[in-house]
């Protein structure tokens, strides 16, 4: 094989440097172009601020109702101030003036409109106060002189009206052009299109083609990819490259006729397309796509795509050939019904290969298939060389994959290279097969036994019953693919569902132990010169505190799997951190928490009272020193937490702790009978968890004097029922029993999850309105419609609004993770 690698065709990394080049120099031009704005608004505002009062047109524009609904203008778009100086093209000819409202009225299409202007309704202030103009008296302006003229009667204007005006004023009306050329109707397939977001459903598809001139310009067909896509909310991972394209996406049901009449209408597409889409026979719900997507263990279930990423790459499959072959002529493709009927009647006298990876053929294959055995499949070439070198070159081969374009090449390199006469592949591939047969001949049993690994987040979809996998942990029968979710090592893996639970989701005890230990986050390069990449600010924040101790992520990983209803309640990692600082920073380290659930948020608090034991040296009781008291209704939680604290007790924060709380992972909770745990943490830190019926009344009976051997706290963290925050506030406010004069209240939920700003607008919102979900994200519009989120959000900026009037304490709201209140009582 010849080893010269064609030049025609550039590297990923050419590509890589080639797209980088086109975005430096965008955003050159970019900055150049604000740097000019800037420029002229500065020049502007030192005219606006001189004693100078000519130079300057003061024009207030408006868009006519036609125009805003057509154009769907919207703010800004429909109506605004512009100033012009006296020497520029606006104010002298009709180009420079429909040019300056363009670049201000973006949406506006050039030549649609035309424009009138009238003398503006000043106030007594001197401001122009609406649209309005003088008695609604109107002039067109069609010519230059109609534009001089307009600007002088704005001069004189102002001269009978120096007394309000500050500078000469105008204002012009922009209407639709009756005469325009109307604007090019929607392409056949977007009209009458329903709203994609409507969809109760979403279809998964596939396609590939290799257009025979190829891709001429791959950058710009993936532009015209992504724009002519838009419009069906379509998302998925696409790879464009000089020899074709190659699909995986998810589309909603409701435009799929549509999205297929766009393809057919893209000349590289259209009849190219190998077998045209492959559809996956059953949608999926909203729901369930959005969970379609295989979790890493611990992390949220995922949809199998979050956007539509359409890259372009040196290969739509990256096949190690040094040279590109003729993938028109790569064999028969046979349709799945014919394949269906030979492999019945012949299938153990085929050659009957299995062209993917080994982590595919683990888990699902055709009966009597041979696989090729391979990691990538770019080894596929020397593992045909080997298998077919013995046979005559008329043997018949039948090749199958995923979806039929790894057999292109494998059916071009076996006939072209090879010299075999007789290649035929599987058209469509194993999901073309499997639609096929469930369309076509629902009683035929399948011959594809197990699970059709699939490249988008599911990773797999089930074909038969059958677990043809053997898990790499435990040997057991599996056909679940993952990731291994250390990301230093990301390794494909079969895995069955309990060892990726007791792993956490890593492939080995190394990468699991890398996880725990929080130290996940890629290294590019050697030690002495690393460099982490960080996600976001969020993510450089943690990467530049202390290393979070083990147990943490245990804990979180425990509650996900023994409550996961719950598991969003915990702190977490920032406020988690916040509160065993705080907590470190008080005088004796004594602290109560009403609201347990299973032990987090008491952890962090029993961590921070250590920190202080070891300066103060006390040993905690009831009565003094550091000492944390928490209490929680829920059995099941109380628990749990008992089991985590006890864990964190006996064995510490780090690893023996964090393999402490690993050992009873789904394994049953013991059951506490006693509604009291008493435990002592290094030997310093008193530790109470009390199984109560309802925190508040504990707290209030505190108050009342009935614990006379329970001395006060430096710290209460309010983390229980959210609807009765004042009253545990004022509980602690009562009397100096519960909190110490200086003393701390933290308070969780205080920003609601965004919500409180809503309350506060509104005073108090009842019922949504559509601005308001306009500019705001899915969730948080769900959130808005949600009666009761709405209501304790207005509970909660009640809440905020009262603490923050109250005389007897000082408060700093930090918007960490849901907002917490800090409360200091004077
Ligand atoms: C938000 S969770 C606490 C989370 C915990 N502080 C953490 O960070 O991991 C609230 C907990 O308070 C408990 N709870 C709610 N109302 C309560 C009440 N009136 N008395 C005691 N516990 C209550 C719930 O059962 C739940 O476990």
């Amino acid at each position: 094989m010849s080893t010269q690698i064609s030049n025609l065709i550039p590297s990923n990394q050419e590509l890589v440097q080639q797209r980088l080049q086109v975005a430096r120099e965008k955003r050159a031009a970019r900055t150049r172009s604000i740097q000019q704005i800037q420029e002229r608004n500065m020049h502007l505002k030192n005219i606006l601020h001189s004693n100078q009062t000519v130079p300057m047109y003061a024009v207030k524009v408006t868009v006519c109702d036609e125009l805003r609904d057509e154009l769907k203008l919207s703010g800004r778009e429909k109506r605004g101030r512009v100033f012009f100086e006296s020497q520029s093209d606006a104010v002298r000819s009709l180009k420079g003036l429909r040019f300056e409202l363009h670049a201000f009225f973006r949406a506006l299409r050039k030549g649609s409109f035309m424009l009138s202007a009238g003398y503006p309704l000043v106030e007594e202030d001197g401001t122009i106060s609406s649209s309005k103009t003088v008695d609604d008296v109107l002039w067109k302006i069609e010519s230059d002189q109609d534009v001089i003229d307009t600007f002088q009667k704005a001069d004189s204007f102002f001269q009978d009206n120096t007394s309000t005006l500050k500078r000469p004023s105008i204002v012009i009306k922009v209407q639709k052009d009756p005469n325009a050329a109307p604007p090019p109707p929607p392409p056949a397939y977007l009209q009458n299109m329903p709203d994609p977001a409507s969809s109760p459903t979403i279809t998964m598809l596939s396609f590939y083609s290799f257009p025979p001139g190829g891709v001429a310009n791959p950058e710009d067909f993936a532009n015209l990819l992504r724009k002519a896509w838009k419009p069906f909310q379509a998302l998925g991972r696409i790879y464009v490259a000089r020899e074709g394209i190659n699909a995986q996406m998810s589309v909603p049901t409701n435009v799929l006729d549509n999205f297929m009449a766009c393809c057919q209408s893209i000349p590289e597409l259209g009849s190219y397309m190998e077998n045209g889409i492959n559809i996956d026979p059953i949608p999926l719900t909203r729901d369930e796509f959005a969970t379609a997507g295989t979790p890493a263990a611990g992390g949220e279930p995922a949809p199998p795509f979050m956007g539509l990423h359409v890259r372009v790459r040196r290969q739509i499959v990256a096949d190690g050939l040094d040279e590109s072959l003729d993938w028109q002529s790569a064999g028969y493709d046979m349709p799945p019904l014919e394949w269906h009927q030979k492999l019945k009647e012949e299938k153990d006298n085929l050659v009957l290969l299995d062209c993917r990876n080994t982590y595919e053929t683990d888990v699902g294959r055709f009966e009597g298939a041979e696989p090729l055995g391979t990691e990538n499949f770019r080894d596929s070439w020397a593992v045909l060389e080997d298998r077919l070198k013995d046979l005559p070159k008329d043997t018949p081969i039948y090749g199958y994959c995923t979806g039929g374009i790894r057999c292109v090449k494998v059916g071009a390199y076996v006939t072209q290279k090879m010299g075999f006469k007789n290649f035929t592949r599987l058209a469509g591939g194993i999901v073309a097969y499997d639609r096929t047969l469930q369309e076509e001949a629902p009683t035929e049993e399948p011959l594809f036994k197990g699970t059709n690994f699939v490249f988008d987040g599911r990773l797999g979809r089930p074909i038969t019953e059958d677990s043809l996998g053997t898990c790499l942990t435990c040997g057991g029968e599996t056909s679940l693919v993952s990731n291994c979710r250390n990301e230093n090592c990301h390794k494909r893996m079969i895995q069955c569902e309990n060892c990726r639970t007791s792993f956490l989701g890593t492939c080995s005890d190394a990468c699991r132990h890398r996880l725990v230990r929080g130290t996940s986050v890629s290294i590019t390069s050697r030690p002495e010169e690393s460099k982490v990449s960080f996600k976001n600010l969020e993510d450089y924040s943690s990467g530049h505190s202390s290393p979070t101790p083990t147990v943490y992520k245990e804990i979180e990983f425990n509650t996900k799997s023994l409550i996961p209803s719950g598991s969003h309640m915990i702190s977490g990692d920032a406020q988690g951190r916040l509160l065993a600082q705080l907590t470190s920073m008080t005088r004796e380290g004594r602290v109560l928490e009403l609201g347990t659930f299973t032990g987090y948020s008491t952890i962090c608090l029993i961590e921070g009272a250590g920190n202080v034991a070891k300066i103060t040296g006390q040993k905690g009781t009831r009565e003094s020193g550091p000492f944390v008291l928490t209490m929680e209704r829920d059995s099941k939680a109380f628990n749990v937490a008992t089991a985590h604290v006890k864990a964190v007790a006996e064995h510490g924060l780090f690893e023996a702790g964090a393999e402490a709380i690993c050992s009873f992972r789904g394994a049953d909770v013991p059951s506490i009978t006693s509604s009291t745990v008493s435990l002592l943490y290094e030997e310093s830190v008193g530790v109470e968890l009390r199984r109560v019926s309802d925190a508040l009344a504990a707290v209030e009976s505190i108050a009342n004097g009935a614990e006379e051997d329970l001395s006060a706290f430096d710290l209460v963290f309010v983390d229980a029922d959210k609807t009765r925050l004042l009253d545990y506030v004022e509980a602690c406010l009562l009397n100096d029993r519960v909190l110490k004069k200086g003393g701390l209240i933290v308070v969780d939920n205080v920003l609601w999850k965004g919500l409180v700003l809503d309350a506060s607008r509104h005073d108090s919102f009842s019922s949504a309105s559509d601005d308001d979900d306009e500019d705001s994200d899915e969730e948080t519009a769900e959130l808005r419609r949600n009666r009761r989120a709405r209501k304790l959000a207005n509970k909660m900026h009640r809440f905020n609004a009262a603490i923050a009037q109250d005389k007897r304490v000082e408060v700093l709201v930090i918007p960490v993770r849901d907002g917490l209140s800090v409360i200091r009582k004077k």
